[in-house]
């Protein structure tokens, strides 16, 4: 685990699931809610592949693009200006675009929904995608579960403590989860309208994992620790350690997991804001995520640990009606695209 003045955040190792390392883990999700995870299962050519193929995909024309318009359930691609990620504080949408796939089945690695006829097209694309659908999928599960060791959650008649989390996700069972192409155009202007890529906001699953690329910093964060902006830098692979392996990859909290653990675990507002490095070299970035979700069901009742029991009064301690995922996600959802609730 390290942390140095130019990365304000942690890197856990989490290639042995031990107490160990969920202390670490949860020691970071606890505090700034965002961290760097090492020994992931992720090669640097898989990474790159997948960056390959969403570049690919964004340079398709605007007139394909939008023959998959977003949907209600947050499904498809979303145009320049059509998300607002901070309806309060910011007026336009944000200088971006997307493309969502939602309703994941992590038996297939696939949607269940129509996706651009354009990745069926050559098998090797829909590989990619299925590969690292389902890697996100097996690696969100191994946070969880470390997460559940860290919290020490009791083991009840049912499920063990360490699959508390994991028993609300089913593979094949309907939930929030999306995978995620993103790209922010370059734009050498300086204009501060022009440096905010994405407002801020929180995220609405449990975790989120993400990959980013060197010289395409802008992620930022707004510490709980520190209370100010901080930057999110892009960290090298370290192939010594992980030879052929991809870099760290970018982990956060999420409303779910915070609102679940009484707001113990961090659900840390951030932003994406080009750098004047990134800014200048007018270079364009694309990031690769994947949100985390249980199943659409799931009842966001409080975790039964010990650390989360002594909380009083906030999220799911606070709340006297137990409600789903679903009806939280689609409450967060609607105030993003400006839909009525
Ligand atoms: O592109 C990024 O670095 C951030 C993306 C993000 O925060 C989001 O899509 O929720
Ligand atoms: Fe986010």
């Amino acid at each position: 685990m390290t942390q140095t003045d130019s990365n304000p955040l942690q890197i856990v190792d989490i290639t042995t699931v031990n107490q160990e390392t969920a202390d670490q883990l949860f020691g970071a999700a606890r505090t700034q809610g965002f961290l760097f995870l090492e020994g992931h299962e992720f090669t640097q050519e898989e990474i790159d592949s997948v960056f390959d193929l969403s570049k690919q995909f964004f340079e398709l024309p605007h007139s394909y693009k939008t023959k998959y318009s977003i949907d209600s359930s947050n499904h498809g691609y979303a145009d320049f200006g059509g998300e607002n990620l901070d309806p309060t504080g910011q007026k336009k949408g944000d200088p971006k675009e997307a493309l969502n796939m939602c309703l994941l089945n992590f038996l297939t690695g696939l949607s269940e929904k129509e996706i651009p006829d354009w990745f069926a097209e050559d098998p090797k694309r829909l590989e990619i995608i299925i590969s690292t659908i389902k890697k996100f999928y097996a690696l969100s599960m191994k946070i969880l579960r470390l997460l559940a060791i860290g919290l020490k959650i009791e083991d009840t008649d049912e499920t063990k403590g360490e699959d508390w989390f994991a028993s609300k996700y089913a593979a094949d069972k309907e939930s929030g989860s999306t995978f995620r192409f993103l790209h922010y155009p370059g734009q050498k202007s300086l204009s501060p309208e022009s440096v905010i890529r994405a407002g801020a906001h929180t995220d609405y699953g449990s975790v989120t994992l993400l990959f980013q690329q060197e010289n395409q910093e802008g992620l930022e964060i707004y510490s709980p620790v520190e209370k100010k902006w901080q930057a999110v830098p892009f960290v090298p692979a370290n192939t010594d350690k992980f030879p052929g392996m991809g870099p760290p990859i970018v982990v956060n909290i999420g409303d779910l997991l915070s609102y679940w653990t009484a707001g113990l675990l961090k659900s840390t507002i951030h932003r994406v804001k080009f750098p004047a490095k990134v800014q200048e070299t007018g270079q364009d970035r694309y990031s690769i995520v994947f949100f985390s979700h249980p199943n659409d069901e799931a009842l966001l009742e409080p975790v039964p640990s010990e650390f989360v029991k002594s909380i009083e009064g906030r999220g799911a301690n606070k709340d006297s009606e137990v409600i789903t995922a679903k009806q939280h996600l689609d409450s967060r959802l609607a105030a993003t695209y400006g839909w009525k609730k």
